[in-house]
């Protein structure tokens, strides 16, 4: 049986992916064995030393401690592309009301008094909510991830021209970007060139505060920067300070910050990104199946801190092992596995980063299940190793 804690509200088509005859849900529990989540702070939460898995039910993992879980060997799953149509389409609705100045037209209707003379003064003051059309204009797409991709090829079917940047780009999104996107060398050329920038990268260490006094500065004067990925991406300071010399003429956000509430050139919505029934199922299954078959079979799928490593499960015990990516892991393994004279059936070890993962499938257990486990342990560099029956 498991335990499994949720930290946020999972949407309960994924919950149900764990049968209750095998898995338990406690939010109560100090002690889970996995734990789903959506945007609550782990940083701040004791890791209990039974936990063998995280799973964010969404894209974005900097809410969660992934170093500490790598050292512990515990692979924390996300669900990559599980709301990237979400994300798209609340973006393609900001680049319009970041033009048109629908959310200030429609706040100063609501506060006028209805009177007699309302048409008059209606058409008398929408002269202030003039903006421009988006047709022909130059989006700046930085990050071509799985939402990247799905707003650049969208903001192309809506007539703007789209160049973006990632020097990162997976296989999966160069096959899914049209190519009439323009591919830029980098962050400045992007902005230089562009009449809306929209950010669609992770916040991290090597990210934070992308979007500085420098980069304001290389800006088109005048541009639109909508910003759906994460707050700290951008330098509060800095950004107040362009839109007050007009380098940035609006942004737009998904994440509130005390200090950008109630300027006029800023709209901001309580990250909603995700927020769709549809998003928030897609999200919940593939964060509760990740789990799920991970805990039973050891098999890895979508982890941001393990590589992918999946044998099908043909009735045989198992053996999954985690441990730093070192030479010669696999030949101690293995020296372990002909002590205890267990033959084995089939071997996958893949490896990520400073991290490398082994399910190792075998004919049978030795009598001494615990001292081959404590065996495999001794081994310098072997992080978790668990058996699976
Ligand atoms: N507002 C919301 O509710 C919401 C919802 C989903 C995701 N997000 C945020 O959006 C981010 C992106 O989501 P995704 O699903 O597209 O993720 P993704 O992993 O599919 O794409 C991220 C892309 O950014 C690229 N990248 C990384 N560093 C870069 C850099 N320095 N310069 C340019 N490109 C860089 C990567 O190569 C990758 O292609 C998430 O990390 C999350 O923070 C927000
Ligand atoms: O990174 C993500 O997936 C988004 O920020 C969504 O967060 P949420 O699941 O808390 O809405």
């Amino acid at each position: 049986m498991f335990t499994i804690r949720t930290l946020n509200n999972i949407a309960s088509v994924g919950l149900a992916k764990l049968p209750k005859k095998h898995f338990t849900i406690d939010d109560t529990t100090a002690t889970p064995d996995g734990i789903i989540l959506r945007s609550f702070d782990m940083h701040n939460l004791e890791l209990n030393d039974n936990l063998l898995a995280v799973a964010r039910a969404g894209a974005g993992t900097n809410n969660v401690p992934i170093e500490k879980c790598s050292h512990m060997g515990i692979p924390v799953f996300n669900a990559p592309g599980g709301n990237a149509n979400a994300v798209k389409e609340l973006v393609l609705a900001s680049l319009f009301i970041s033009s048109r100045r629908i959310v200030a037209g429609s706040k100063w209707v609501q506060s006028i008094a209805a009177s007699e003379t309302l048409d008059k003064e209606i058409e008398a003051g929408k002269k202030n909510f003039v903006g421009p059309e988006i047709l022909g204009k130059t989006l700046g797409v930085i990050g071509l991830g799985a939402i990247g991709v799905l707003v650049a090829n969208a903001a192309l079917d809506l007539g703007m021209d789209v160049v973006g940047y990632d020097p990162f780009l997976s296989l999966e999104s160069a096959w899914h970007l049209s190519p009439s996107v323009e591919k830029a060398d980098s962050m400045e050329d992007v902005v230089a060139k562009s009449d809306y920038i929209t950010l669609h990268i992770p916040l991290s260490d090597k990210t934070r505060h992308t979007y500085n006094d420098d980069l304001f500065t290389k800006t088109k004067p005048g541009a639109r920067l909508l910003n759906f990925a994460r707050g700290g991406l951008v330098d509060t300071t800095a950004l107040l300070a362009a839109l007050e010399k007009g380098t940035i003429a609006r942004y737009v956000t998904d994440f509130p910050e005390k200090e950008i509430l109630g300027h006029e050139n800023i709209i901001v919505t309580p990250h909603l990104g995700a927020s769709t029934p549809e998003s928030e199922e897609n999200c919940a299954i593939m964060a509760a199946e990740a789990l799920r078959d991970y805990l039973y079979f050891g098999n890895v799928k979508n982890s941001v801190n393990f590589p992918n490593c999946t044998i099908p499960y043909n009735g045989k015990p198992r053996i999954a092992v985690s441990h730093r990516n070192k030479v010669n892991m696999i030949g101690q393994l293995a020296a372990v596995f002909t002590k205890y004279s267990i033959n084995i059936d089939k071997l996958v070890n893949n490896s990520k980063g400073e991290l490398a993962y082994n399910i190792i499938v075998c004919d049978s257990l030795p009598e001494n299940e615990d001292d081959f486990i404590r065996d495999l342990y001794a081994i310098s560099n072997v992080i978790k190793v668990r058996l699976l029956k």
